[in-house]
């Protein structure tokens, strides 16, 4: 979504992944360090929408407090996640997709910052998924920013507004999605492993 809603950040992806990858083979994980405005791209995109605004409920089992607030045992408590998100004492003008805000002024990916970016919740019951998601969301970015181009429907905008919920969902949207080049490099990746082989010895028993 936020790829046709700004145009100059999707170019800027795409540019980024042709210099560092080239055009003769798809990205890999082992190029994430090398691209960090994709990585800035993830982090502003989990930020800026808060998809998952709340965690999922818990509740105490005795009584405690945070910050000076007394909670009592069996209080349900939950993290509201789009608001640190979105704190102006944190995040200069929060309302703004701004992928760069991750960037140091060499380039290189600001960690600290990306630290105080809360979507996997906290505390023992924090996403397990956590690690995986973010090697699952690099590539998944790296590819469609190194294959695709995505534009909106000239007659019906973008926007990054959302129906409220668990999870923030998009309101209905409509996208066109063209391959950049051609299917070589994907049909490659997605053949059968050792398809080629069987093309080449068919079985003797058929
Ligand atoms: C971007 C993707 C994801 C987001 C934003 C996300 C976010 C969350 C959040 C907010 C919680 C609630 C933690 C709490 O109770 O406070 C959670 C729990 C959990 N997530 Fe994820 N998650 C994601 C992907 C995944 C994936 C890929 C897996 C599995 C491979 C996974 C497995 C779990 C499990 C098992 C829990 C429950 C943990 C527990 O209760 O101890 N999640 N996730």
């Amino acid at each position: 979504m936020p790829l046709p809603r700004y145009p100059r950040v999707q170019v800027r992806l795409q540019q980024e992944v042709d210099k560092v990858v080239g055009r003769s083979r798809l990205p890999s994980i082992e190029d994430q360090l090398q691209l960090p405005y994709i990585m800035s791209f993830i982090y502003e995109v989990l930020r800026y929408t808060s998809f998952m605004p709340l965690t999922i409920p818990h509740s105490t089992t005795t009584d405690t407090s945070i910050m000076g607030y007394t909670v009592p045992k069996n209080t349900v408590v939950f993290i509201n996640q789009w608001s640190i998100n979105h704190d102006p004492t944190v995040w200069s003008h929060p309302e703004s997709f701004d992928p760069e805000r991750f960037l140091d002024p060499n380039g290189a990916l600001n960690k600290n910052l990306t630290t105080n970016v809360l979507i996997f919740s906290l505390g023992k019951r924090r996403c397990i998924g956590e690690q995986l998601s973010k090697v699952q969301l690099f590539l998944f970015t790296a590819l469609i920013g190194h294959q695709c181009h995505i534009t909106a429907d000239p007659a019906r905008p973008v926007t990054l507004d959302y129906h409220y919920g668990l999870t923030l969902k998009p309101h209905p949207f409509s996208i066109a999605v063209s391959l950049r080049e051609d299917m070589r490099l994907l049909d490659v990746a997605t053949r059968p492993a050792g398809a080629e082989e069987v093309q080449a010895e068919p079985s003797s028993h058929s």
